[in-house]
C-alpha cells in the first residue's frame, strides 16, 4: 500500500518507569509510516488528496511532549490514536520508538518499541 513515512523525529521528554527518568527527562525518536491510497495526490499534484507531513509531524511532537507515560508502548498508542482521529485517509500505521540511551547497564546501540494498528472503524 502506498504510505507516508516521517522518520527520526527527535523529542527531548520525560517518560519512563524510573523516578530518575521523570526527573532527568531523555531524547526519544519517534518513526512513522501511515499507509494510505495517495493516487489521488500523485495523479491531481494535489494537498487535499493526502496528509500534510508537516502538520502530521507537530501533532506526533505535541504527543511526545504531553504528560509523561511509563511505557515507550503507551506512548506509541498514544501517537496512533492522535493521527487516526485526525487523519481519515490514514488506513494503517507504524508507529516506532527509540530510546537511544535509556538508563540500562551494558552494550547496545538503543532499544525501541514498534505498534502496527489497522483503523478499525
Ligand atoms: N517493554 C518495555 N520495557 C521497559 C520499558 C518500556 O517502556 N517498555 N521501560 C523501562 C524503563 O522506563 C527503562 O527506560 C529503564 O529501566 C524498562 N523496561
Amino acid at each position: 500500500m502506498d504510505n507516508i513515512k516521517i522518520n527520526g523525529i527527535k523529542t527531548y521528554a520525560y517518560h519512563g518507569a524510573l523516578d530518575a527518568e521523570r526527573v532527568l527527562g531523555q531524547f526519544f525518536i519517534t518513526d512513522v509510516t501511515m499507509y494510505l491510497d495517495l493516487r489521488a495526490a500523485s495523479e491531481n499534484d494535489d494537498l487535499e488528496g493526502t496528509v500534510h507531513y508537516g502538520e502530521a509531524y507537530e501533532l506526533v511532537e505535541q504527543v511526545i511532549k504531553s504528560e509523561p507515560v511509563n511505557l515507550i508502548e503507551h506512548l506509541a498508542e498514544k501517537v496512533i490514536r492522535a493521527l487516526f482521529d485526525r487523519y481519515d485517509k490514514i488506513l494503517e500505521m507504524d508507529v516506532t520508538i527509540t530510546k537511544p540511551s535509556p538508563p540500562i547497564d551494558g552494550h547496545y546501540e538503543n532499544v525501541s518499541i514498534t505498534l502496527n494498528r489497522k483503523r478499525e472503524n
